[in-house]
């Protein structure tokens, strides 16, 4: 055999195909799916609470059971797709998410919903990781990074539809909350047909090229292989910590922060989305930034110092306006992207057969992250406030809660300096590729 040693990026597709991109918009539309059930309930708030006999507790219960199954499935359902493929976890995934929509709109009371949001969870679980999954084997690797964002893009719609289209809705079409509930599962049986039908792994483009695998280890050994793995746990660590200005700022304070730096209810609101606009773009073109010049580690130290000075000028800025507070959002939520070259980067830190797996971790973390970090900030707005109950805040209440998202984000600077090495977005492991 004359054989060669390939040194592009093995794998995936070596061009974009029609096909590929048909079963990436189904992929798509399960993530996008995923996040309109996830985000719906507080579209049907009073109305469900209402139906269900629910008050305030158990209604939040309802909506955070939801993250119980979806956060510890995280590295399970890395090791399910790695092992199953994702035509066979797509079509039972979307199924199990489509039944538990209708089994939630026909509830009866609080234990069966509890049931139905928990197994919801469960189902859009698989949802992001098989995605990417796709868009490994569909597209070609060296665009692994823009086409990645591009599906984190999608994903950010799904809550747009399930906020303000669905109340005008329910309010026009004089539709109950229960009828569009089980629409959504009959939508969801649409998508589980479409996987059965169409979705489907990809085999390599190139027959002449072979490649040598790894002899077959046992999943406990592989799971153990990448949980030692110093440098993916690197990857996932900035991961998380670059995403907290966004799971804190954007998820749940960032409002709060800028009325009370002086900014109108409205004008808050407004500037406090401009920060998903920034997430937005930002992954897509930090994906496409990193692939173009084939490094990663330079694109993650660069979003790391815009995000330091980013929000440890929210503290420099006591008062101003909605340009300075919407430019200072942007450039939040745009280094928030920097989380998926993340993705990008800790599939090429693992072998092959782990690359779903090593992104539930990554995602996983970032779920951890997301629960304690806006805990944490609470706490420390507290700390300041004369009346622990009250929710009206003032510059001062924000002091320590704000110093702590720009030390986080000066941590995962000096992750990303000190302990990740550059992959050159190749594969670092695993697999050899050799022309014949
Ligand atoms: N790109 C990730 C970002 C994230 C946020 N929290 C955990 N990961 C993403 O969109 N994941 C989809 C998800 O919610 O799992």
């Amino acid at each position: 055999m004359s054989g060669a040693v390939s040194t592009g990026a093995p794998g995936g597709s070596d061009r974009i195909r029609l096909v590929g991109v048909f079963i990436w918009t189904i992929a798509a539309g399960f993530f996008l799916y995923e996040f309109f059930l996830r985000t719906v309930l507080s579209s049907v708030e009073t109305p469900v609470m209402k139906s269900l006999g629910l008050n305030a507790e158990t209604f939040s219960i309802l909506g955070s059971c939801y993250y119980l199954t979806y956060g510890l499935m995280q590295i399970p359902v890395g090791i399910i797709v790695d092992r199953l493929g994702v035509k066979l976890t797509m079509v039972i995934s979307t199924a199990i998410c489509a039944g538990s929509a209708i089994l939630f709109a026909v509830s009866q009371g609080f234990w069966m919903g509890l049931s139905a949001r928990m197994l919801m969870g469960f189902g859009s679980s698989f949802a992001f990781i098989t995605l990417l999954v796709i868009v490994r084997e569909w597209f070609p690797r060296k665009y692994f990074g823009f086409f990645a964002g591009l599906s984190q893009f999608v994903g950010t719609l799904g809550p747009i539809f399930a906020g303000g289209p669905l109340v005008a809705l329910l309010d026009d079409a004089n539709m109950t909350w229960r009828t569009i509930i089980a629409v959504s599962g009959l939508l969801g049986f649409g998508l589980t047909l479409l996987s059965l039908l169409f979705v489907r792994g990809k085999k390599p483009d190139n027959p002449h090229e072979i490649q040598f695998l790894l002899p077959k280890t046992p999943l406990k050994e592989q799971v153990l292989t990448l949980l030692s793995n110093r440098q993916a746990w690197c990857v996932a660590l900035y991961s998380a910590l670059i995403y907290t200005s966004i799971a804190t700022l954007g998820a749940m304070w960032g409002e709060n922060v800028l009325e009370a730096k002086g900014l109108s209810d409205e004008l808050a609101g407004d500037a406090a989305s401009v920060l998903w606009i920034g997430y937005a773009i930002g992954c897509p073109v930090s994906g496409l930034i990193s692939d173009c010049l084939k490094r990663r580690k330079i694109v993650l130290i660069g979003l790391a110092i815009v995000a330091l000075l980013a929000t440890a000028s929210l503290q420099f800025f006591q008062s101003g306006g909605f340009l300075l507070f919407g430019t200072i959002f942007f450039m939040i939520g745009f280094a928030g992207g920097a989380q998926n070259v993340g993705f990008a980067m800790i599939v090429e830190k693992v072998s092959e057969r782990l690359s779903a797996t090593s992104m539930g971790l990554n995602n996983g973390l970032m779920l951890l992250f997301d629960t304690v970090n806006p805990i944490v900030f609470g706490f420390l707005v507290t700390l300041t406030l004369q009346n622990k109950s009250s929710t009206n805040f003032d510059a001062e209440n924000f002091r320590y809660a704000l110093t702590y998202i720009p030390i986080l984000c000066l941590i995962a600077l000096l992750v990303s300096i000190f302990c990740l090495k550059e992959t050159y977005c190749k594969p670092q492991h695993g697999v050899v590729m050799a022309k014949i």
